[in-house]
């Protein structure tokens, strides 16, 4: 059976796309049939950090009823389908929202994993991307504005039917991530399912139009990525979360106090 989530977080720029594009890929590569859609219809980019160049149709035709899903279906990575949204304005303008859910229903049996990259703010475009997946995920960043807007996402879902599956704490400063990661869960009352530490090979990768986990596997991003997806997946988790890196005080009392690390 298929599951779908959808990919939000309110305020633009935390990270949405690249969770949805490594996320996925990650999932294809655990070999689970995954399919990624750009619901941001009004500012795509889910197909320009792939390095899609040639998409002819994509989920605008869709939304306004003149192309099935299959035919917006692109190939991406480890065979993960790629669902672009297109970039012009009259194909925005021609985009019925509304069509998401039929577009869910022709998806159902073809995959196991849906991903909605849902566009950042509380327009029409950004509400209903909330109501039709199993579960929203949040995308957040370590500082206030992120979380406030993550807040006003979470009140939003619940309140048009939604249920939040959960954070991801992108972009983290390892070594303030431990205190950071309490008071988010605290303020926003939902569970953070892991964390992504704040890593130059993830924009070098959207740089190169390929995924941070395909182009640096070995980096620690790609590693949370990969957990994440082994998480969604049901599948036991090998990869450790990286260790909080020792400041020089906890050096210091480790040595005064001859604690092991
Ligand atoms: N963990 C990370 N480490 C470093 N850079 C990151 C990380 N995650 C995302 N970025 C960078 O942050 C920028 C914004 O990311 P992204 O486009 O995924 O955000 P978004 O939430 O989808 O944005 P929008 O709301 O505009 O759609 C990109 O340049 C991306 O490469």
């Amino acid at each position: 059976m298929i599951r779908a989530y959808t990919i939000a977080s309110g305020k633009g720029g935390t990270g949405k796309t690249t969770v949805t594009a490594n996320l996925g890929t990650a999932l294809a590569q655990h070999g689970r049939e995954t399919c990624i859609v750009d619901t941001d219809v009004g500012m795509a980019n889910l197909g320009l950090v792939l390095g899609l160049a040639e998409t002819p149709i994509t989920l605008h035709e869709v939304l306004a009823g003149t192309a099935s899903i299959q035919d917006a279906m692109y190939v991406g990575p480890y065979g993960l389908k790629v669902v672009p949204s297109g970039l012009s304005l009259q194909g925005f303008q021609n985009a019925n929202p509304e069509r998401l859910r039929d577009v869910m229903c022709d998806l159902t049996d073809r995959c196991d994993f849906l991903l909605l990259d849902a566009p950042a703010g509380i327009g029409t475009d950004g509400v209903i991307p909330l109501t039709v997946a199993d579960e929203v995920l949040l995308v957040v960043n370590p500082e206030i504005s992120s979380i406030v807007d993550a807040l006003k996402i979470k009140i939003l879902t619940e309140t048009v039917g939604g249920t939040i599956g959960g954070a991801i704490l992108n972009r983290a400063i390892l070594e303030e991530t431990d205190m950071n990661r309490r008071k988010i869960e605290k303020t926003l009352g939902v569970s953070i399912i892991d964390t992504v530490p704040e890593d130059a090979n993830v924009r070098r990768a959207a740089a190169a139009k390929t995924p941070v986990v395909v182009r640096s596997p070995g980096s620690e991003s790609s590693k949370a990525f990969r957990r994440i997806a082994a998480t969604l997946a049901g599948i036991p988790v090998l990869e450790e979360p990286h260790k909080v890196q020792e400041g020089f005080v906890e050096r210091f009392a480790r040595a005064l106090f001859r604690r092991e690390p």
